[in-house]
């Protein structure tokens, strides 16, 4: 797939801009701090609604502005859909497909389907748990959007749950076995069919993808390091205990009955878990506390790994995504954040030799030489300048082009006015 036509306003530096793109390599250039990164950081946001580098919305609006746009028309196999998100202050966003309204923004999931490689990917494998989980569930969610409600219903659950155990744990405390604490102990057992129901079918879905990822993100590693240790990925869960012993077996693959089984595992967990739980006030058993661990030979690669072996790893996932979702039947956008420069010559190589092949490559460099020759296509300069409005990015003209060539078509502009 390629993105046609790319749109933004009032998404951090950029006040407006609507850009015509072709598939192959289109590289931004322009000195740290311009702007580049928010472009790439729009279009995954398009992808995925959330942002590689915030966890909120509101660093994405441009200062003192209080609504966002971000649209694309999206090429699939010759068909054309436009998709676009507002991105609201203290107001619900906003999705739209060909210009209608969706229900929820969350339904144009999966149609831009892109894969960002960023300096801050070395935090998949240096940093906390939580950006491998969030790794894996953005992907879930690329390849089936469905996953993304139910993500979002168990984080609900979730926050319900914990609320509950501080009740119950407050009223333990203080030696209150009635009122708002007994009401809590009372509810939990719903509150832990929920939990499960939601948590089982997330924690079969990331063992599934898991399955088929984790041969991909070896390839891509051996291709990158080939002088280096294998490179696995083992799905660590909180409910692994109460599992049937064959789920430990890091090569079995995933069955139809997975979700009952592990269901049924979640509920005998929780019950486990469940004096520990109000203690502590906190959900300690479910997806969110599980663990995606990566591992090079026989040793984890957070602790152990080399500045140069993180960065290969990290740099294997995302192009184990990247191959796993063109096996599917089409290949992602590939978005790559000033990356080269941070490589040594034979993961330049390696890098540059994908993104030769994929359908569409946007890249981000400060000076053209961190850019390998056969990407260095079409070419955009980025700038910011200090306006009356602001400190504004704008494409500057590179190579003769005129960058700020208006969206003729009007498709994704007029779904945005
Ligand atoms: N919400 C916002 N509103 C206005 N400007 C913003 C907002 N968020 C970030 N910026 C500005 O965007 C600029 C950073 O842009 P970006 O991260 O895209 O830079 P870059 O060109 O990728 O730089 P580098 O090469 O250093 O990564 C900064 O000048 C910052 O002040």
């Amino acid at each position: 797939m390629y993105v046609r036509i790319f749109s933004l306003r009032d998404f951090r530096s950029w006040e407006a801009v609507s850009l015509n793109l072709a598939p192959g390599p289109t590289v931004f250039l322009g000195r740290n701090g311009h702007g580049k990164t928010n472009l790439l950081e729009a279009l995954g946001y398009l992808s995925t609604l959330t942002s590689h580098r915030v966890s909120g919305d509101a660093p994405l609006l441009r200062t003192g502005t209080s609504r966002a746009l971000v649209g694309a028309v999206v090429v699939n196999g010759g068909r054309e859909l436009g998709i676009d998100v507002e991105i609201n202050e203290g107001r619900p966003n906003r999705g739209r497909i060909n210009q209608s309204p969706t229900r929820r923004p969350r339904e144009i999931l999966g149609i831009l389907r892109t894969v960002l490689f960023a300096p801050e990917d070395l935090s998949l494998v240096r940093g906390d748990p939580g950006d491998r989980r969030r790794f894996l569930d953005e992907l879930l969610a690329t390849r089936i959007p469905r996953m993304s409600g139910v993500r979002a219903d168990y984080d609900k659950v979730l926050r319900q749950r914990s609320a509950l155990l501080k009740t119950a744990g407050g009223a333990l405390r203080r030696g209150s076995r009635s009122g708002d604490g007994a009401n809590a102990l009372a509810t939990l057992d719903v509150w832990d069919g929920h939990l499960a129901a939601h948590g089982s079918e997330l924690l079969a879905a990331r063992v599934a993808l898991l399955h088929e990822l984790a041969p991909h993100v070896a390839e891509a590693y051996r291709s990158i390091a080939p002088e280096s240790r294998p490179a696995l990925l083992r799905y660590r869960s909180t409910v692994g205990e109460a599992l049937p012993p064959e789920f430990a077996d890091p090569d079995r693959a995933p069955l139809s009955d997975d979700r009952e089984v592990i269901e049924a595992a979640f509920l005998t967990r929780l019950a486990q878990a469940r004096t520990k739980e109000i203690e502590r006030g906190v959900c300690l058993v479910g997806p969110h506390r599980d663990e995606l661990d990566l591992i090079l030979g026989d040793q984890p690669a957070k602790g152990f790994a080399s500045h140069g072996e993180s960065w290969s790893f990290a740099l294997a996932l995302r192009l184990g995504a990247f191959s796993l979702l063109r096996a599917d039947g089409t290949d992602p956008v590939l978005m790559l954040d000033d990356v080269f420069a941070e490589l040594d010559r034979r993961r330049r190589t390696a890098l540059a030799a994908v993104a030769a092949s994929a359908e569409q490559v946007l890249i981000t460099a400060a000076v053209p030489e961190d850019v390998p020759a056969e990407l260095a296509a079409v070419r955009f300069g980025v700038r910011a300048e200090d306006t009356d409005r602001g400190r504004l990015s704008a494409l500057t003209a590179l190579d003769g082009d005129d960058p700020t060539q208006p969206d003729l078509d009007g498709t994704v502009d007029g779904a945005l006015r």
